[in-house]
């Protein structure tokens, strides 16, 4: 079934029409009419998303899509080959490419919103793209489904923010915005934003009421200052922007915390061959790296009476107590032709944060020859994420 949304755009400034969300698990395609009423005479033109048939696309590919360019490329990319998932791309202007390591797996390098949207016509079974970019463009699509929803980079948040000074000066949370005796009908809040679905859902969500929003591709920073709008809603990561040109973020001001996550369409999930084996591979991978990421493998030698002695001089002490506790083994030697253990290796993961503390503490109880290595994976028993995919397919047990 195809869904419209209609946005109606203006010269100089534009509005966007009461927002109107369709029933989420009604949107198989969304189209987008745009009314263009700068001009005189307004003409409706229908656009779709992907795939214009209505029928599943037939093939036999499993197809992932990756972000093309922006900040979440190359952060992807790394990310897959920490995975030992390496995409093999022949050339950059190239779209298509794979990972060797999942035959029957296609990569279709993409725009992240592009990437949403063909998730969303059946063009793509699974994608990488930062959450803000799932919730803007798959307006609550129960088809969409977070596989992993905290790959751990492009951190940012949503954010609407007011300038620091004039009327704005001493209000500091969405309550005082609201409450502003300002807005009008006549004069209502004018806000500039990319996100053309989540703010004006924000906005009435929170009960804002005499709101009108104008879009712009970029540098939405300036528009307060170049008089177009009363407040943006863009995303924020480092903060900078917003300094740089005066704005502020107020309380309750956050629409959604995001980072990178795998997202995949619930139909490929469960009707496409091979979709749910792929998932299953990706996600195991992603979770034993992810947590590897944080740890370091520390071995080192020590004197001692006997393993649980030793064991019992390290579990003292906080933080080398491991992941299920230390690996203790003893050294042999032969000392006056008797095998005997004076030293044991001892084998423990240490968060890389505390790396440094302990050493230390492995130090302080007799430790020497400390190695530290990097650990890949640390693949633990089945992963929550995995029995929660499948329960929200209905295929739990
Ligand atoms: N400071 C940030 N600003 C914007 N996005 C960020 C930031 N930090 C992380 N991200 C994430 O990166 C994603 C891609 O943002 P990026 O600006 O690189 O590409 P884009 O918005 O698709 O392209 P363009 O800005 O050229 O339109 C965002 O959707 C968001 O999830
Ligand atoms: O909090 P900060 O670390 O300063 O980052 C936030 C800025 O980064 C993004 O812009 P981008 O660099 O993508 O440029 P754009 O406005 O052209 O999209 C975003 O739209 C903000 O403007
Ligand atoms: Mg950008």
């Amino acid at each position: 079934m195809a869904v419209s949304q209609t946005i109606f755009l203006q010269c100089p400034s534009a509005s966007i029409s009461p927002f109107s969300a369709p029933p989420s698990s009604a949107i198989n395609r969304v189209s987008v009419k745009f009314m263009v009423s700068c001009c005189s005479v307004a003409s409706p033109v229908t656009l779709v998303n992907g795939n214009v048939d209505s029928k599943p696309s037939e093939r036999n590919e499993v197809r992932l899509g990756l972000p093309s360019k922006g900040r979440m490329a190359t952060d992807t990319l790394e990310l897959l080959k920490d995975c030992q998932l390496s995409v093999r791309q022949v050339n950059p202007r190239q779209y298509v490419a794979e990972i060797p390591l999942l035959p029957n797996l296609e990569v279709w390098f993409q725009r992240p919103k592009d990437i949403v949207r063909k998730l969303v016509s059946g063009d793509l079974d699974l994608g990488i793209v930062g959450l803000d970019t799932v919730s803007e463009y798959g307006q609550g699509n129960e088809d969409l489904i977070l596989v992993h929803d905290a790959l751990e980079y492009g951190d940012c948040h949503l954010s609407l923010a007011i300038p620091k000074y004039g009327i704005f000066e001493n209000i500091n949370t969405l309550e005082e915005l609201a409450q502003m005796p300002q807005w009008t009908t006549e004069r209502p809040l004018r806000v500039a934003t990319g996100f053309t679905y989540l703010a004006p859902k924000f906005m009435n969500d929170n009960g804002l009421k005499h709101v009108t929003f104008s879009t712009a591709d970029g540098a939405l920073e300036a528009a307060p200052a170049m008089g177009i709008a009363d407040a943006i809603v863009d995303l924020v990561s480092s903060g900078t922007t917003l300094r740089e040109n005066n704005l502020k973020e107020i309380e309750g001001g956050v629409i959604v915390e995001s980072q990178a996550v795998l997202v995949a369409s619930r139909k490929s999930l469960t009707l496409r061959e091979g979709v749910l084996d792929i998932t299953h591979e990706m996600l195991e991978r992603l979770e034993a790296h992810l947590r590897a990421a944080g740890q370091f493998m520390v071995t080192a030698n020590m004197r001692g009476s006997s393993a649980e002695e030793v064991a019992e001089r390290i579990l003292n002490q906080t933080s080398l107590s491991g992941l299920q506790g230390p690996t203790v083994s003893p050294v042999f030697c032969k000392r006056d032709g008797k095998v005997t253990a004076d030293y044991y290796a001892i084998v423990i993961c240490a968060p890389k944060k505390e790396l440094y503390k302990s050493v230390q503490q492995l130090r302080a109880i007799g430790g020497s020859g400390v190695l530290i290595s990097p650990l890949t994976y640390i693949f633990d028993e089945e992963t929550p994420r995995w029995r929660q995919l499948l329960s929200n397919l209905g295929m739990g047990f």
